[in-house]
């Protein structure tokens, strides 16, 4: 299926627009990025020298020089090369850019500054990656592994909140009536959503000893909640019980970020399984380090043994409680190569059958973030009115919410008039993260 660059005349973000938030962030976020990426290659240049000798060190030289090499491509607006590594979504990423050539026409090449910028963003965290594949003994250095672990750190005390709150709901949550049910569902399904914002806005603001918990905070997030589709989402679940199924409710979550949005996650997921609402969740993550903070396996299964070894009862009690989750199968990890590539998700039944396939299976798929929002609505400048169900372009494995602070200007769904009244009033209530949404879609109509 081709990827194109204008839909019914709506044209991809691109940094093409001088000034838009496209823009800017090709121009100085990403080259910034990729500066604290050499600098903490350089930084373990030590650790590798003790793990792998003089050719640690060779590989964090070669490393860096074609990390340089690529800041200096982007900066200066270069052609985007084919990839070279051995990873085995190459192939792939190639076509992808034949594609991007072939929509760009014979006049211009496919470049940093003039393609999609969804394109181009993913582009550089493979080229990331490239530069540690091409360096075999540094090859699984994860260049982002510092900041996750640290904002797991400085969240703790809200996640101690957190499990103090579901450690206590455990205790009688069978007995819980539906309405019980349903609000702290809502509460644990706005947790997961602030989740995305930034970590120790949510958590304890400034100071992390100052104990705000997460859970009273929402009264005051509420207002900035600019779509709210959570009751179409507790109706989805609810209907699966009442439909007198016998097969078991699967819900699966579409992660973003490691630290403390997982662990709001996990909360979220556990209780949907300790409540009985669902059976079985899939959790879908990256294979490799994406966007800074995004989870790996590896990062699902650090953050589940830190919980387990937590000083502090409930939250290693929830620890203790998600590992027997991952043992019994009722929690499984998953990762596929499409959620480290720069497709739209409408173009997901075409291009990665398997994981469209495997989406169908669920009864709800949560997507968090605002990277997955990008992908479910392409990316593109979208009037605020269109419905979410246009967006999508076809994309309905399954019932779908996007669980999302907006931290980019592409926006659906909203009321007539609602997003220019935001933006008369704050120029960057789009990127800010200050706003979100939980956002629904159920196959087949508008909502
Ligand atoms: O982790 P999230 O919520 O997907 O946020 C990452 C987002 O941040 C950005 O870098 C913009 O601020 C986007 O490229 C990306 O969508
Ligand atoms: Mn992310």
């Amino acid at each position: 299926m081709a990827a194109d660059h204008t839909v019914h005349g709506v044209p991809s973000l691109s940094a093409k627009v001088v000034g838009s938030f496209a823009y800017l962030t090709v121009k100085d976020r990403l080259p910034t990025i990729l500066t604290k990426v050499i600098d903490t290659i350089h930084r373990n240049k030590n650790k590798f020298f003790e793990e792998f000798g003089e050719e640690g060190i060779q590989a964090e030289k070669a490393a860096i020089s074609l990390l340089s090499k690529l800041r200096n491509e982007l900066q200066t607006d270069k052609p985007v090369l084919p990839l070279t590594d051995d990873l085995e979504d190459v192939d792939s990423w190639n076509q992808y850019l034949q594609r991007q050539q072939r929509l760009e026409g014979d006049q211009e090449l496919v470049s940093w500054f003039k393609s999609p910028w969804l394109y181009v963003e993913c582009y550089m965290y493979r080229r990331i990656q490239e530069a540690l594949r091409l360096n075999p003994p540094i090859s699984d250095f994860d260049v982002f592994n510092e900041g996750k672990t640290q904002s797991f750190f400085e969240s703790q005390q809200a996640m101690i909140v957190l499990c103090t709150y579901l450690e206590g709901m455990r205790k009688n949550i069978k007995e819980l009536s539906k309405s019980q049910l349903s609000e702290h569902f809502n509460k644990l399904l706005q947790v997961a959503l602030w989740g995305n914002k930034c970590d120790l806005s949510i958590s304890a603001g400034q100071d992390n000893s100052q104990k705000v918990s997460p859970i009273d905070s929402l009264v005051s997030l509420k207002p900035f909640i600019l779509v709210d589709h959570s009751s179409m989402v507790w109706s989805t679940l609810i209907s699966t019980q009442n439909s007198g199924r016998t097969g078991s409710v699967r819900v699966d979550i579409v992660l973003d970020n490691a630290g403390f949005e997982l662990v709001t996650d996990l909360v979220l997921a556990d209780f949907l399984v300790s409540s009985g609402l669902a059976h079985e969740i899939h959790f879908h993550g990256k294979s490799f380090p994406w966007f800074v903070s995004d989870v790996t396996a590896k990062d699902f299964q650090w953050t589940i043994r830190q919980m387990m070894a937590a000083n502090h009862m409930w939250m290693s009690r929830s620890g203790v409680q998600w590992q027997n989750y991952v043992k019994e199968g009722v929690w499984s990890y998953h990762d596929h190569p499409f959620w480290t590539q720069p497709h739209e998700f409408c173009d997901m039944a075409a291009d990665a059958p398997d994981l469209y396939a495997t989406l169908q299976a669920a009864d709800l798929v949560l997507f968090k973030g605002d990277l997955n929002y990008r992908k479910l609505t392409g990316d593109r400048d979208w009037k605020y009115t269109v419905g979410f169900h246009t967006a999508l372009r076809g994309f309905r494995p399954a019932p779908l919410c996007s669980l999302r602070t907006l931290k980019a200007n592409v926006q659906v769904g909203l009321q007539p008039g609602q997003g220019e009244n935001l933006s008369s009033q704050e120029v960057d209530w789009m990127t800010s993260g200050k706003y979100a949404i939980i956002q629904f879609n159920s196959s087949l109509a508008e909502q």
